[in-house]
């Protein structure tokens, strides 16, 4: 196995920078720097030089050993000064010692996942975690990373192979007496599992929105104030306004952090009948993004139709230009500002009513293996409806279903897997 080296923090100006080394020889590489290395997991201050001595760096020095570093591997960390001439020299020094090698991206999480140190799903997580923006975001990978999914994989296992046995304890004594009836556990254990599952799949939605955004389109009549409104969100000129109605076409979009929940927000083309051709074309896009968003916002004008588009039971209607009407109706204004911050508090109750649910699952690859473990276990319930002498097809299902839980971890040598647990439970001869 090559011997990696990267800089681990963000380039540009930085107090001080993170150069990590990771393989077989990242000890004997640290030392021809560093001198001598402070023992595992405790910073020791070295000043570094290179093969010919030329000073490099006065840096903080951090070991880790095999099998209890980040990536599995030996490990060194040099914490230096943050400058680029510094790292770049200390990378060019790395460079020039015998069997180090500049790392490719992602390298050193790819080894934690050779290694066992990471599953797939926490690898996810981590790339979640590493792009988090807002603080949803930021929760949402953090309990992936932490194993949140390898967790819940292992009890459904579990409770799917101890079903397994179980069956198979049945066929084995399938000539002999069978001390006890084991389809009540067998039901019992597969309508747990098949429940949870479910509840994971219908979380992975929300979860994707909190990873991806949830859209609210911004949508009226014509001249209702909705451009003037997004700016106002936005705090800036997003979208060109005038008094002409029919001034937006395309859908403007603009991201933001709204009380820790990532929104884009859409503004879009005034709803009309319009004889102008490039303008019905934008109030079909409006109309076809405002039916896909999380949440629509209704601006409507005194007319208070809501033109051909209906509002769900969660979406907000309101009088736009609020300053100009009498007061009475529930208004919004983006001119003056007047009813914005109660209209984004509704959004954001509205959006962290869904977002609530403490979801683990956070993909569509997880719904996926998911679905895929649900259907093979509803094919083995289906088996054991018709009695016990399917039971041996009922067990493969389950050992179907166990292998598609197995790909949300990345985990490959699954029959070995499956042989070791068996074997545990003893069950029969
Ligand atoms: N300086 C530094 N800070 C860092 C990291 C790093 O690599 N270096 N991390 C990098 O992402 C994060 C911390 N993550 C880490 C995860 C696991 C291990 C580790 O040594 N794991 C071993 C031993 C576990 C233990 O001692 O409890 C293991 O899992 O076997 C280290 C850092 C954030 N901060
Ligand atoms: N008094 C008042 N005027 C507003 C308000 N919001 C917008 N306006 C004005 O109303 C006109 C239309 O505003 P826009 O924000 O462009 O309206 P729109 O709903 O985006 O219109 P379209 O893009 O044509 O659908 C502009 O002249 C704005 O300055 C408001 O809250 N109060
Ligand atoms: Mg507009």
């Amino acid at each position: 196995m090559d011997t990696i080296f990267a800089q681990a923090t963000a380039r540009g100006k930085a107090g001080v920078a993170v150069i990590r080394i990771s393989g077989p020889r990242a000890h004997s590489a640290a030392r021809a720097l560093a001198g001598s290395l402070p023992a595992p997991r405790q910073a020791g201050l070295r000043r570094l030089a290179d093969a010919d001595g030329v000073p490099l760096d006065e840096a903080l020095v951090l070991c880790f050993a095999k099998g209890a570093s980040f990536t599995g591997e030996d490990v060194v960390e040099f914490q230096c000064h943050g400058s680029p001439a510094t790292v770049a020299a200390l990378l060019s020094a790395l460079g020039r010692i015998e069997g180090l090698r500049l790392a490719e991206p992602g390298e050193f999480t790819r080894r934690a996942l050779e290694n066992g140190v990471l599953d797939l799903a926490q690898v996810e997580g981590l790339g979640d975690l590493l792009e988090a923006e807002t603080e949803a975001q930021r929760r949402q990978a953090l309990r992936v990373l932490s194993g949140a999914l390898g967790a819940k994989v292992d009890r459904w296992r579990d409770a799917l192979i101890r079903a397994a046995a179980l069956l198979e304890a049945t066929i084995d004594f399938a000539d002999e007496d069978v001390p006890v009836d084991v389809t009540p556990e067998v039901t019992g254990l597969l309508d747990e599992v098949a429940a949870s599952l479910r509840s994971e799949i219908d979380g992975v939605s929300v979860a994707e929105r909190i990873r991806d955004g949830f859209e609210v389109a911004i949508v009226g009549p014509p001249n209702a104030g909705k451009s003037t409104l997004l700016n106002h969100l936005a705090g800036r000129e997003a979208a060109i306004t005038s008094e002409h109605a029919g001034t937006t076409r395309d859908v403007i979009e603009v991201r933001m952090d709204l009380d820790g929940l990532p929104v884009t927000f859409l503004d879009t083309a005034g709803l009309r009948e319009s004889a102008d051709e490039v303008e019905t074309i934008g109030i079909a896009r409006a109309v076809a993004r405002a039916e896909a968003a999380d949440l629509r916002v209704f601006l409507l004008d005194d007319t208070g139709k809501t033109q051909g588009l209906a509002p769900g039971p969660e979406d907000i209607v309101l009088r736009g230009k609020a300053d100009l009407a009498d007061g009475a109706a529930h208004g919004v204004s983006g001119l003056t500002g007047e009813g914005v911050a109660d209209l984004v508090a509704q959004i954001s109750t509205t959006l962290e009513g869904r977002a609530s649910r403490t979801v683990t699952a956070t993909r569509e690859r997880h719904a996926e293996a998911m679905r895929r473990a649900g259907g093979a276990i509803a094919e083995a319930q289906n088996q054991l409806s018709l009695g016990m002498e399917t039971a041996e097809l009922a067990a493969e299902d389950l050992r179907r279903a166990v292998r598609a839980l197995e790909t949300l971890l990345g985990r490959v040598d699954v029959e070995n897997l499956l042989d070791e647990i068996f074997s545990r439970f003893c069950l029969g001869k």
